[in-house]
């Protein structure tokens, strides 16, 4: 599939797509919403593709923000009649269940550090840049940002960000628990494909259930999240790979995964 404002490519059991607008700072428009939700649902749908990863074009951005440009001539009424930015959680969030991680490669402003928040987590480049600065031009997030940073961030330093729209570095970025590790920007990707290619080789099924536990730990109460934990485990119990993986254990050799 070819894209105008995305790159995709395979590498193995890995699906690498690139925000690809560079002129704009990688800038998250309509066209982008629409072929980054094609092509996750094609990752999804591919039974040989079980990681993905998601970058910026360029050096400066992973994504500067929605497109300010678009969002400026948008009549007011059609944000709320089209319910607008509720694909984003619905074609992303929610239907992609295959793990996937978000390589930001600079800014990440915005929409662009909401659309990082979604990935199940982010690998940061040493130059990466973080901010939800709408308050600037009047408006606010709208796309999981006060939602996804306070969880990750906590209140105080989300509160902060996005009252004042100042940045935070990848140095603050890890240590506030907002990203997972940091890369130098020329490893970035290649650190990111290898990770996800770990990921890719591990068994399917409990890769997925791994994810939507965390999640799940992000989204509800403890008590909630530790019952659907350990019925979770019990699942997966059940399952060939469990059989196959402790085996393989025993037996000291690699897993053969069926997905089931
Ligand atoms: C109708 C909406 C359609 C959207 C559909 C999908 C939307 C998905 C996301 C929805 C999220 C919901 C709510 C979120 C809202 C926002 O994200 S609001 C925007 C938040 N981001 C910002 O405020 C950052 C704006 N950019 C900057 O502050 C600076 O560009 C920079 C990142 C600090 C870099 O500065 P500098 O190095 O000086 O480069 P510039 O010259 O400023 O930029 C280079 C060119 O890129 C263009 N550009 C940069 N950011 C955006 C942007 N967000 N939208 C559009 N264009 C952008 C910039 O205009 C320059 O272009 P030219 O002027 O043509 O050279």
């Amino acid at each position: 599939m070819t894209y105008e404002t995305i790159l995709t490519e395979t590498r193995g059991a890995v699906t690498l797509i690139t925000l690809n607008r560079p002129k704009s700072l990688n800038a998250l428009n309509s066209q982008v919403l629409a072929e980054l939700t094609d092509a996750f649902a094609q990752f999804e749908a591919d039974a040989s593709q079980r990681c993905a990863v998601l970058t910026g074009s360029g050096d400066k951005a992973f994504a500067a923000g929605a497109d300010i440009k678009e969002m400026s001539d948008k009549p007011p009424a059609d944000f709320y009649i089209e319910d607008f930015f509720s694909g984003w959680t619905a074609d992303i969030v929610k239907k992609v269940r295959k793990p996937w991680i978000a390589a930001v490669n600079g800014f990440a402003l915005g929409g662009g550090c909401e659309l990082a928040m979604m990935a199940d987590f982010i690998l940061a480049a040493d130059t990466a840049k973080f901010g939800q600065p709408e308050i600037k031009l009047g408006v606010a997030p709208g796309m999981g940002g006060s939602q996804r940073l306070t969880r990750a961030v906590g209140k105080s330093k989300a509160m902060e960000m996005c009252l004042t729209g100042r940045m935070m570095d990848a140095e603050e970025a890890e240590r506030s628990g907002l990203v997972a590790r940091i890369v130098p920007l020329a490893d970035l990707v290649e650190d990111a494909m290898k990770t996800a290619t770990t990921i890719a080789a591990m068994p399917p099924l409990a890769a997925m259930m791994n994810k939507e536990m965390v999640n799940t730990a992000f989204e509800t109460t403890l008590d909630q999240g530790l019952i659907a934990e350990r019925r979770m485990f019990q699942v997966l119990t059940a399952t060939e790979d469990k059989a196959e993986g402790m085996a393989a254990f025993v037996e000291k050799r690699a897993g053969n995964w069926k997905g089931r």
